[in-house]
């Protein structure tokens, strides 16, 4: 990839206008060698600086060079033209391959979460901030050219990031306003559209407070071709406008600074009161200052750590995987069928999550044993472990065959307990785990009208045995909770048998409806996080109040 500001663009850097003043210099020179030779050395030095970086740099995922060259071979003028956009766009608009970079390392530093830019143009800076991101993170880019938001939406929708980003089109200005009406705040703003609109984007970010406490403000262009500390007389509109910004950022109290000479210069910006609002506080313990340091959303987060989920090829089993991957885990997706396993492993892998699918019949002891020890030779570690997979036959009692009895312990409660067994033996050793089984709201009160002795049974005694092993093992660092989730909208209710039963159902939930899956993902990954240490033996049910009723 070659930089758009070489020879076919003009100047765009105080490095490329250095270098072009000095080729100038060097083609009016005639006679003086020894002029001749130093200002090749020049010309060397800071022509070579650019293209050095861009080599040197890790190069750009394949969105970003399909980005990249879409912009390049856009005829922007003839489109301002033919009035496709509002203005004369010039190419050189477009951020770029290190500073995309450097814009990526910025937001994984940050470890953040909110992104706002200011001035999109094609999206290489807001695709390069949301590949920076955790999965849940977002981007919000500011751009005034409608035709700019379907160019972009194009390669962003190649891009497993891509949706990462929502556009706002109109005037940045007006955006950031309501944003701030909302009360939004932002670790990590991006500031790079008009030039002459920079100081009234500032002054709305630091005055309504759109920078989070702790985030960073970046502004692009300040160094403006060099023109800032250049002459008067080389200054146009822009140089002016970015003279005048510096300076006010220099000397507002509010703020700490540091240029970077990088590309036309980026400043970076941050609160600078937190040091001294920070002395005024009394108490400093682990509620202000955040258990070891973090905040209760960073306990909540699961990042490298490994978990298992059984019963993962479908339903509330898949919803748990895709959660706990979300939350920053590896995760092995565990079901008795390879083909579900497997397409659920890739779901995970597209959204850029580890994962590994292992095939296993929960009911046997060699398969649940040769589970976890996949997991630990795999990735060193197993920290979570999920205990999902189950049946659900239904029967009145009188009718229930030993066969049905029989299985749904088998499943429901024989094989939980061997995928304890293995995985607390494996977390005992790590002196850290954490369980949490699958049991059901029918282990709290008898779901009617159906029917399902051995299925309650067996529910009830999975929340036994999550209690006992939840008190027996907390002292080895291992916790073992269960979720209770009510009537889940599975394909197992979409069953022709059980549909008459929905309406009857309904009546007996307090929310008015079924649990969808999405429904129980902040629960596993909550049980899953270190923020639930101080849980174990718990039975958390999520019933749509059902259980009360
Ligand atoms: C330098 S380019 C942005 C480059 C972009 N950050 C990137 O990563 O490639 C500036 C962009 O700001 C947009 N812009 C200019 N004035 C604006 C305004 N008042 N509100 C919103 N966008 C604006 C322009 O249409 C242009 O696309």
């Amino acid at each position: 990839m070659s930089n758009p500001c070489s020879s076919v663009v003009p100047p765009d850097t105080p490095l490329e206008v250095l270098a072009d003043v000095l080729k100038k210099a060097e083609a009016l020179i005639t006679g003086n060698d020894e002029v001749k030779i130093l200002l090749k050395k020049a010309i060397q030095i800071a022509s070579g600086l650019d293209e050095y970086l861009e080599k040197t740099t890790t190069q750009p995922s394949p969105a970003l060079q399909e980005l990249w060259t879409r912009t390049r071979s856009e005829r922007w003028h003839e489109n301002y033209e033919k009035g496709i956009t509002l203005f004369d766009l010039p190419v050189t608009c477009i951020t770029g391959h290190v500073e995309g970079q450097v814009l990526r390392f910025f937001a994984r530093m940050a470890k953040a979460q909110r992104v706002l830019e200011i001035g999109m143009f094609t999206g290489y800076g807001a695709l390069s901030l949301a590949e920076g991101l955790p999965l849940d993170g977002t981007v919000v880019a500011c751009e005034i050219e409608p035709y700019l938001e379907k160019f972009a939406r194009l390669s962003f929708d190649k891009s497993p990031h891509g949706k990462k980003i929502k556009v706002e089109v109109g005037g940045a200005q007006e955006t950031i306003n309501q944003l701030a009406n909302e009360r939004q705040q932002y670790d990590l703003i991006f500031i790079d559209a008009d030039k002459t609109g920079y100081l009234e984007y500032y002054k709305t970010i630091i005055d309504r407070k759109l920078l989070a406490p702790g985030g960073t403000l970046v502004v692009d262009n300040v160094l403006f071709k060099g023109q800032v500390y250049g002459s008067e007389e080389d200054m146009n509109e822009n140089g002016k406008a970015l003279k005048e910004f510096n300076q006010f950022v220099a000397s507002d109290p509010r703020t700490e600074q540091v240029l970077l000479p990088v590309r036309d210069g980026m400043l970076l910006i941050q609160h600078a009161d937190s040091a001294e609002e920070v002395e005024k506080v009394e108490t400093k313990d682990d509620v202000y200052s955040g258990l070891n340091g973090k905040s209760v959303m960073q306990r909540l987060r699961l990042d490298g750590k490994t978990a298992l989920v059984t019963g993962a090829g479908q339903g509330i089993g898949r919803a748990f995987a895709h959660a706990l991957g979300e939350a920053g885990a590896q995760v092995a997706v565990v079901d008795i069928d390879t083909l579900r396993a497997d397409r659920v492993r890739r779901e995970l892998i597209s959204k850029g999550i580890k994962a590994i699918s292992i095939q296993a019949d929960i009911t046997n002891k060699e398969d649940v044993d040769r589970m976890v020890d996949q997991v630990i030779s795999e990735w060193g570690a197993l920290h979570i472990a999920c205990n999902n997979a189950g049946v659900n036959l239904n029967s009145a009692s009188k009718d229930t065959t030993l066969e049905e009895w029989d299985r749904t312990m088998n499943v429901n409660l024989r094989g939980v307990f061997l995928c304890c067994q293995a995985e607390g033996r494996a977390m005992m050793k790590q002196g850290y785990g954490k369980i949490i089984n699958t049991a059901s709201m029918s282990s709290l009160i008898v779901p009617h009208p159906q029917k399902q002795l051995s299925y309650n049974t067996s529910k009830a005694g999975v929340v036994k045995l999550t209690q006992t092993l939840g008190t027996e093992w907390i002292d080895r660092g291992v916790r073992v909770n269960a979720i209770s989730p009510g009537i889940v909208d599975t394909p197992l209710i979409h069953n022709e048998a059980l549909k008459p039963l929905s309406e009857l159902w309904l009546k007996d939930i307090p929310a008015g409806r079924f649990a969808e899956v999405t429904d129980l993902q902040g629960a596993i990954v909550f049980l899953a996080s270190e923020a639930s240490d101080y849980m174990t033996g718990h039975n958390l049910a999520i019933e749509g109040g059902q259980s009360l009723w």
